[in-house]
């Protein structure tokens, strides 16, 4: 199923007729049905035409013939006024279908991205690949709303030129069909290669995505400082044309212009067989005035149809994204967590790996492996190691935001896959190594550690007191109420250490609101010396965490520690307390020697 997905190629229009029904089945029908009535009505029009001239030429002499000719005119007069009336009411329904679509798929990607319990499929390059084309729903220069219309407007004219071949069907089968086939191949032809010409630039999705992450880089207020500093503006441009030029450069005279002007021979040829006919067929009286005005008509209405507009290109641009957001929202949704699943209550029983490795997808190394290790309730537990050793790995397992790839996590002696993953992940007060920073005041930024219950000042302000964040307060313009985010007005910034402070209040938040396992992971490496000095007894040691992992290359901080790990090449080596490591002489001492002696010289 995973891999016909990703394989599959599905049409546009398919997935917008999809996504149309699902969002909303009525209107989608009721456009349809209006989009039908105004492929038809031109032909209708045609036949009471030569209807009504036929009647004419007879002449009015009796009553029930101009009876006759007057129903027709008022027949072939509604048919004009509802002729001009669909095409107004399709504009409308379209355009509003449209933005209902694309309302209803951006708030699907929302809700399926947000769905999965692990951070698993957001870590999957291919599909990281899929969101990146479906998140121009709504971004892209067209609109869903757009395409939607351009679609209804393309099958108009595709169905009044297809009303037009079924009329010819009446005055030769053969050469009706014909000549239909002949001016469908050429619309056909002519379209996929002006779309593609024209188009081309927009369904280079790999090419977008990559102009839209240069076009990011450039954009973003974080990147700007090290742009201009390594003077990286013009290696950028230049990565930008690079990236998106060659889609409009493409532009070319291609083998398909052969299809085009063999199509085109055919449709002179029939057409020409075409009208030889009908007016032979007109002469020697075969067919009537009336039926020679009908076919004559058909015959030209069918020209409309090869009419070329940039409505070619909106459908497929505005339309590009959405069978990628069809299958990302398909596939996210198979990551929805079970529903149920075993509970743990406090207090926490130890958390064993078992042999555990873990590999991430689409990845061949090992970033753990052969894992064992114990943590035990009412211990603070330390993880020291080289970059990249996999102690943010760990962290993700321990939180069931990733699953062993091979080897099992029980707790207590339940294995954690077992387990409801909202609520196991309910257990853990976390401060990231990359935490969030979110553009919301700062009392809020302390209150997201506990969401779940009412935000209490007093407790927020203690949190923040606890992580020796309470002195931020009287620095912003709004205190507490300050939004923590310069693109608000009033809005604030703070610095690096500051916004480690505000993470490890909600973390300490989140503690205090009953998740019993708080987890640091680098939490004091933008802290100054004195703030990190008094980290472990301040903050650490007061948490109230009944156990408390720390990652860190602070060894001021790790030696504290009621037990620390070294962690190499995916595996424990070491494993005991600061004396104990020291007195192994092993790789933990170095490190540890290492740092003190920087210290003391520096
Ligand atoms: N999202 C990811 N996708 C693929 N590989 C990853 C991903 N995150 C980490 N890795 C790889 O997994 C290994 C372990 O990474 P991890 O972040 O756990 O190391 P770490 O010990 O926390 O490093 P550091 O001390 O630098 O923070 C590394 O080789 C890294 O390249």
């Amino acid at each position: 199923m995973r891999s016909t997905e990703r394989g599959a190629r599905p049409s546009p229009v398919l997935a917008l007729l999809r996504a149309g029904i699902d969002t909303d089945a009525r209107r989608t029908v009721t456009l349809a049905a209006a989009v039908a009535t105004s492929g038809a009505l031109p032909i209708l029009i045609a036949i009471a035409n030569g209807h009504l001239v036929g009647l004419v030429r007879e002449g009015h002499q009796d009553v029930a013939l101009g009876q006759a000719v007057s129903l027709t005119a008022v027949a072939l007069a509604a048919m004009f006024l509802c002729l001009q009336l669909t095409a107004l009411v399709i504009n409308i329904m379209a355009e509003d279908l449209g933005r209902r679509i694309g309302d209803a798929l951006r708030q699907k990607m929302m809700a399926a991205m947000l769905r999965p319990a692990t951070v698993a499929p957001l870590e999957d390059r291919e599909l990281l690949d899929r969101i990146a084309v479906a998140r121009s729903i709504g971004t892209s220069q067209v609109e869903v709303h757009v395409a939607v219309t351009a679609l209804a407007n393309l099958s108009v004219t595709r169905l009044q030129a297809l009303a037009c071949g079924i009329v010819l069907l009446w005055f030769d089968p053969l050469l009706g069909a014909l000549v239909t086939l002949a001016y469908f191949a050429l619309t056909l032809a002519l379209a996929a290669e002006y779309r593609d010409q024209q188009g081309a630039v927009y369904t280079e999705s790999e090419r977008v995505r990559r102009s839209g992450y240069i076009r990011d880089l450039a954009l973003s207020g974080e990147a700007a400082k090290e742009i201009r500093v390594f003077n990286l503006a013009d290696w950028l441009e230049r990565q930008f044309a690079s990236a998106w030029r060659p889609g409009v450069a493409g532009a070319r005279l291609s083998p398909a212009m052969l299809r085009i002007l063999a199509a085109c021979a055919a449709v002179v040829a029939a057409h020409t067989v075409l009208f030889h006919r009908l007016t032979t067929a007109a002469a020697d009286g075969s067919i009537g005035f009336s039926g020679f005005i009908a076919f004559t008509t058909a015959a030209a209405g069918l020209v409309s149809v090869i009419a070329l507009t940039m409505d070619l290109v909106y459908l497929r641009e505005g339309a590009l994204a959405i069978p990628a957001a069809l299958s990302v929202i398909a596939e996210l949704n198979r990551h929805a967590p079970p529903v149920g699943g075993e509970r743990v209550a406090a207090p926490l029983p130890p958390v064993v790996f078992e042999n555990v490795g873990f590999r991430y997808p689409g990845s061949s190394r090992w970033a753990l492996r052969g894992l064992d290790l114990e943590i035990r309730p009412g211990e603070t537990l330390a993880v020291v190691g080289f970059n990249g050793a996999g102690k943010t790995t760990l962290v993700k397992l321990l939180c069931g935001l990733q699953r062993p790839t091979e080897g099992r996590i029980t707790v207590g002696g339940r294995d954690l896959a077992t387990l409801e993953p909202a609520a196991w992940q309910r257990h853990f007060a976390v401060v990231f190594q990359h935490f969030n920073r979110y553009p919301v005041s700062f009392a809020e930024n302390i209150a997201f550690g506990a969401p779940r219950q009412p935000a209490d000042r007093e407790q927020i302000e203690e949190s923040a007191r606890a992580a020796g964040a309470e002195t931020l307060a009287g620095r912003l313009a709004h205190g507490y109420d300050t939004v923590l985010s310069r693109r608000y007005p009033d809005g604030d910034d703070l610095s690096g250490g500051q916004w480690q402070r505000v993470a490890v209040a909600r973390a300490l938040h989140a503690v205090r609101a009953g998740a019993p396992c708080l987890v640091l992971d680098e939490p004091t490496s933008a802290l100054d010396a004195r703030a990190e000095a008094r980290f472990y007894d301040e903050v650490m040691e007061r948490s109230g965490a009944s156990m408390t992992l720390l990652i860190s290359h602070r060894f001021a901080t790790v030696r504290h520690a009621d037990r620390i790990i070294t962690l190499d090449g995916g595996r424990i080596t070491e494993d005991g307390s600061h004396d104990e490591l020291m007195r192994q002489e092993g790789v933990y001492a170095q490190m540890f020697t290492l740092q003190a002696k920087r210290f003391h010289v520096d």
